[in-house]
């Protein structure tokens, strides 16, 4: 007797069978709320781009160069057509107060580039708050109705490997390269009740990166929407949280939990530094010197 099958052959994908029992051993892939952690052999690379692929998205991703930062668009942008999100349709809003300087980068089908101008601050940490108001208005203004996911990036970063479908989610945030391993009493959190970044001794889950943020628009609106204010509040009381945005966001994240997390494989301490539990290096810091490459101290 022949035996009709009604699955379509045009959808079947051959991939290892999932395991129930096995997997990382040496690292945690799930948070206490369930929200799944991406490490290298938690996911099948395959098979998570093929059911992403059918939805058509969109991501738009933010990087900010100003100043002597515009040194760092060519390798970001370059390396990011070779590792980030390939295969996606793409959208990169790059801010920068020297539109001029912007190097000309080949871009794949389904990937462009908006070169937006904004005007240059003379405090490196004014310009990295900044971009909490900028990324709120170009969501709101823009965003909104033209990509289904975002994400938010530093410019002095570089890809190396991977950074695919997996990392899409509702409210994504990057597990910080230099605190993975560390007890939360030593995480750099903003420790004076006087800020609204404040998380007292005892609480905290992680400590996040605030180089890589993202989600759908809906709910990065809400995080920068979010940051921005409390950031203009703590202003008018003169206090300015220890680091800045990235200490509004690790307080945004433990009042309103990431959905996925992202290994510090996602925004690694620099390609030649290794640690165990890295099994893949996606995107590195690029070596830099502080006090040449600010404006100031
Ligand atoms: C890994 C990580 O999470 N790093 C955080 C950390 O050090 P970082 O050393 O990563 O900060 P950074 O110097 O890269 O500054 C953050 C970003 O601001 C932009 N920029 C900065 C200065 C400048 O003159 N021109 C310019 O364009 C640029 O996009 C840069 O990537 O602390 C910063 C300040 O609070 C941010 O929170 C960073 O995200
Ligand atoms: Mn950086």
């Amino acid at each position: 007797m022949e035996i009709k099958t009604c699955v379509s052959t045009a959808y079947r994908l051959v991939y290892n069978q999932p395991s129930a029992l096995v997997g990382r051993t040496d690292v945690a892939s799930v948070t206490p709320w369930s929200a799944p952690i991406i490490w290298e052999g938690t996911f099948d690379p395959t098979l998570i781009d093929s059911i992403y692929k059918q939805q058509n998205l969109t991501i738009a991703t933010t990087v900010f160069a100003l100043g002597k930062y515009t040194r760092f668009i060519k390798d970001f942008l370059e390396s990011a057509e070779q590792h980030y999100l390939v295969g996606f349709r793409v959208h990169y809003y790059l801010f920068t107060d020297q539109p001029e300087s912007v190097p000309e980068v080949k871009m794949g089908e389904n990937r462009s580039l908006t070169v937006l101008t904004v005007q240059s601050l003379n405090r490196w940490q004014d310009i990295s708050m900044n971009r909490m108001e900028k990324l709120e208005k170009l969501i709101e203004n823009e965003l909104v109705r033209e990509a289904d996911y975002i994400f938010c990036l530093d410019i002095d970063g570089k890809f190396y490997g991977r950074w695919g479908a997996e990392s899409l989610g509702r409210l994504v945030g990057v597990i910080h390269p230099w605190f993975y391993n560390f007890q939360r009493n030593q995480f750099t959190y903003e420790r004076r009740p006087e800020s609204l970044a404040y998380i007292p001794a005892g609480e905290g889950d992680y400590y996040y990166a605030g180089a890589a943020f993202g989600g759908t628009l809906e709910d990065v609106l809400n995080l920068t929407k979010t940051c921005r204010e409390h950031l203009n509040i703590d202003a008018a009381n003169s206090i300015e949280a220890l680091w800045q945005e990235e200490s509004h966001l690790n307080k945004y994240f433990l009042l309103n939990k990431p959905s996925k997390l992202l290994s510090p494989e996602y925004m690694w301490r620099g390609i030649n530094i290794g640690a165990a539990q890295i099994k893949i290096v996606r995107l590195a810091n690029v070596p830099k010197n502080y006090a040449e490459v600010r404006p100031n101290p």
